[in-house]
């Protein structure tokens, strides 16, 4: 029989066996830029170089930011995400030549497998390579410059309700967080413009999607942690069958968009409304959507779609594209819209020059804020440029090689598998292109300046062949709400207005961490 004190030797062999394996398996990476001559940042076992974003100290795009901060000169530095091998890219030139020019490299995202899971993965975030290729292609003509002009009557309708929104803010004489009510907002423009559903989640708490929405928009430790591990492939989230998008909100989207899509197919209705679901059904039915000359298409969407592995436009794969314009535009949007209106707060005479140029466009357009008379308002697409300046709502941009790649003008070769990042944050408050990059000052981007800004160093909404689809949508959707606002009423800070926004450490996103109150008056007219 062994003695006790052989017992707790081999015990204690056991553990420190089991320590040393566990730390091989988790280190075992972490020779990957040493052999390379790269320069890296000393990761820890485990965490590689995200232990503030795990302990929950800084938010993810805040960690690339200071690293890109911290770099001076260097173009390019050796990271890991976990044991992930990153290479974070600083130089323009040479995130430019992997975003455009060998992207056939980087064809994916960064970040995927988990998103393996549910509905997520037919969308163009959780699809890879061909396929992703092919849905790109059959889903570019669902946002030319043409078809979102015909979703402007329908976001007007929800822009409009911001007026008694506010009004019921001004006679309550209390702040209003203005990241709340953008995000309400969106969200009905969203669901209506998308999948032809009729939500009020600006005026009613209780609304069902906004309530399912919150509970994945409200950031939290937990959504921290699962997103991180979306970065490395962690078997036991794949046993679990953890997805990304809860299964409330998928059922509710199942059950809604179908709903939604039968009643026009048992209608013949289909086309009528216009909006991104009779599109979806156009795809359905016809194999593709149409393009028309007034359809301004000046991207991807004329491409001729590869038939070679064809993706039918039904049941669920119907539904995730649905989910993937609520979960692409709702957050990035509203968020933008609240740094937008806090920057007029804090600069009332820009605020004023807006309400100006919006109160005189009006009167050559019949007192009508027409889609027209928006798009003609300057001042208001600068600002709207401006605070994807100062705020990169989505504060970075990831890729995976796909083929081994020399970086060029170097002998170091990447494999297939590693990513690589760069931080959007970092590049857009670089005194090198943006002088004085805390100011807010919209005419960076007047016609003059923004001609001078160098290729690649305005990019919120990524760039190559990956590049935002919504971007379009984006811009009509905010600037309709900032519209509506500045027109009727004053924005002001209050009291717990903070001097400067601080970041939500929750979120992937760059979201305002305490909301964003401001006060409201009328604007007498
Ligand atoms: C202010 C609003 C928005 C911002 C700042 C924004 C930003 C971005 C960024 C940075 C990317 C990554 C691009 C890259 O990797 O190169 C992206 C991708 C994407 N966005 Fe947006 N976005 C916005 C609104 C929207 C809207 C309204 C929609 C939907 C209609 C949308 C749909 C998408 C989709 C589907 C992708 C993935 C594209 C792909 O990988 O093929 N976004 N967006």
């Amino acid at each position: 029989m062994m003695s006790l004190s052989t017992g707790a030797a081999v015990l204690v062999a056991l553990l420190v066996g089991a320590a040393g394996a566990l730390y091989a398996y988790f280190t075992r990476h972490f020779g990957y830029w040493r052999r390379r001559g790269v320069p890296y940042l000393r990761p820890l076992p485990v965490a590689g170089n995200l232990k503030d974003v795990l302990l929950f100290r800084k938010p993810f795009g805040v960690v690339l930011r200071d690293v890109y901060t911290q770099m001076k000169d260097q173009p390019y530095v050796g990271m890991f995400f976990f044991d992930q091998p990153v290479l974070f890219v600083k130089d323009i030139e040479l995130w430019k030549t992997i975003v455009i020019k060998d992207c056939d490299h980087f064809e994916d995202r960064g970040f995927a497998p988990l998103q393996s899971v549910g509905i997520f993965s037919e969308t163009l975030f959780g699809t890879k390579g061909k396929k992703w290729k092919q849905l790109r292609t059959k889903l570019s003509p669902a946002f030319t410059l043409g078809k979102i002009r015909k979703f402007y009557i329908l976001l007007e309708q929800k822009a409009a309700n911001f007026d008694h929104y506010f009004d019921d803010v001004v006679k309550s004489g209390a702040p209003c967080d203005v990241a709340n009510a953008c995000a309400r907002y969106t969200m009905d423009a969203i669901a209506t413009v998308g999948f032809g559903i009729e939500t009020t989640a600006l005026t009613d708490d209780n609304d069902p999607l906004h309530r399912l929405l919150r509970k994945i928009f409200v950031y939290s430790k937990i959504f921290t942690l699962v997103s991180v591990a979306t970065f490395v492939d962690v078997p036991l989230l794949h046993l679990l069958k953890v997805s990304l998008v809860p299964a409330p909100l998928t059922d509710f989207l199942r059950h809604n968009v179908w709903a939604a899509a039968r009643e026009r197919l048992s209608r013949g209705s289909q086309g009528e409304r216009g909006d991104f679901l009779d599109l979806l059904l156009e795809l359905r039915d016809k194999g593709r959507i149409a393009v028309h000359d007034d359809d301004d298409d000046d991207g991807d969407a004329k491409a001729a779609p590869d038939t070679s592995a064809a993706i039918y436009m039904d049941g669920d794969v119907l539904v995730a594209q649905a989910f993937s314009i609520l979960a692409a535009g709702f957050d990035t949007t509203s968020t933008t819209m609240s740094y937008a209106l806090y920057e007029l707060a804090m600069n009332e005479d820009i605020q004023e020059q807006l309400r100006t140029q919006l109160q005189e466009t009006m009167q050559k357009h019949d007192g009508k804020l027409t889609y027209e008379a928006l798009q003609s308002v300057d001042y208001l697409d600068m600002i709207f440029s401006e605070t994807l300046r100062k705020y990169p709502v989505l504060p970075f941009l990831d890729r995976t090689c796909t083929k081994t790649y020399r970086v060029p003008g170097t002998d170091i070769v990447l494999d297939k598998g590693v990513f690589a990042f760069t931080s959007i944050l970092g590049i857009q408050r670089d005194p090198q292109y943006f002088p004085e990059p805390e100011r807010f000052d919209p005419e960076r981007f007047s016609d003059a300046n923004r001609r001078n800004i160098p290729s690649c160093c305005f990019m919120p909404f990524g760039e190559g062949p990956h590049k935002c689809v919504g971007l379009r949508l984006g811009y009509l959707q905010g600037k309709l709400g900032i519209a509506h606002i500045i027109l009727n009423y004053r924005v002001h800070p209050c009291a717990s207005t903070p001097a400067k926004m601080e970041f939500n450490l929750h979120s992937f996103l760059i979201s305002p961490r305490d909301g964003v109150p401001l006060k409201f008056t009328r604007v007498t007219k």
